[in-house]
């Protein structure tokens, strides 16, 4: 197994409360791994220390053998890792294309002379830049779309527009904050299917999700927290019939009752 990105037994406190406790993760090259847990079980703050937004208090979060507390954003971003927000960020008064190509300008970042003047360089990569933006919106669906403005889209498909930001820096590792929410059940359908394909061309997927039939359906494996730590890590099968995760979600005694019930089926 490679590990793309190691979690080392990371800790985070905010002044008394303790949000994560020794969480010690890694997720492998090439997978899909989802956390999950219960309201406030920490996932938001596990996934902000995984982008390098947030400093951890104790351990850390290496990725590609880089701790990522000492890395600066942009460098973070330069060795492939890529996040999507659960707010859309679209510039509204904008095409769809538009929107991809800010997004591909600001990660290529031309020389300032470029810039300036209409250099054959700065022209050869703009046609690159559209071209590359064309393939993007056509990999995320919004082909027929590319010339509307942003703002004139659902808001399903706006965060495809925010999925397709996050891969203009052409990243190795993608992490994504509950991507479906708001969507309808067929734009989740179909952002199962973005996310496989994405992942077959060679991208680490990480993702929180409250969705749990998009969850169980989209995971090769699954991470559960609860109280800031890990109480569970497998296949959405083993992670489905986990006593530990049952209880964490249903309570106790509803998590016996289930049990039983099953044993009694
Ligand atoms: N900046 C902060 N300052 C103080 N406490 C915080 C901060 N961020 C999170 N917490 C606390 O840390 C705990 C974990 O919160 P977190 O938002 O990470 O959980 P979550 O699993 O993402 O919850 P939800 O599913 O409701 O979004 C909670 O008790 C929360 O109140």
């Amino acid at each position: 197994m490679t590990a793309i990105l190691s979690v080392e037994h990371v800790g985070m406190r905010f002044g008394g409360l303790t949000a994560i406790s020794d969480l010690h993760f890694h997720v492998r090259e090439g997978e899909i791994l989802s956390l999950i847990g219960p309201n406030g079980a920490g996932k938001t703050t596990a996934f902000n220390i995984m982008t390098g937004f947030l400093k951890p208090t104790q351990g850390r979060v290496v990725f590609r053998g880089r701790d990522l507390a000492q890395t600066r954003p942009n460098e973070i971003a330069r060795l492939g890792l890529a996040r999507t927000f659960q707010r859309t960020s679209v510039f509204a008064d904008d095409t769809v294309r538009d929107n991809v190509l800010i997004g591909l300008h600001r990660f290529a970042c031309p020389d300032f002379m470029d810039r300036l003047l209409p250099t054959p360089r700065a022209r050869a990569a703009e046609k690159a830049a559209r071209a590359r933006a064309d393939e993007i919106i056509d990999l995320v669906g919004l082909a027929q779309r590319a010339e509307e403005k942003a703002g004139a889209l659902s808001y399903g498909e706006q965060r495809l527009i925010g999925f397709a930001l996050a891969l203009a820096t052409a990243p190795r590792m993608l992490l994504l904050d509950e991507p479906v929410s708001g969507m309808n059940a067929s734009e989740t359908q179909g952002f199962v299917r973005l996310v496989r394909k994405v992942r077959d061309e060679g991208v680490s997927i990480l993702l929180v999700e409250h969705d749990m039939p998009m969850v169980m359906e989209v995971s090769d494996r699954i991470v559960c927290l609860n109280y800031g730590r890990l109480i569970a890590e497998g296949s959405p099968a083993e992670i489905r019939s986990d006593p530990a995760v049952i209880e964490a979600y249903l309570g106790k005694s509803a998590a016996r009752l289930e049990h039983k019930e099953m044993a009694d089926a």
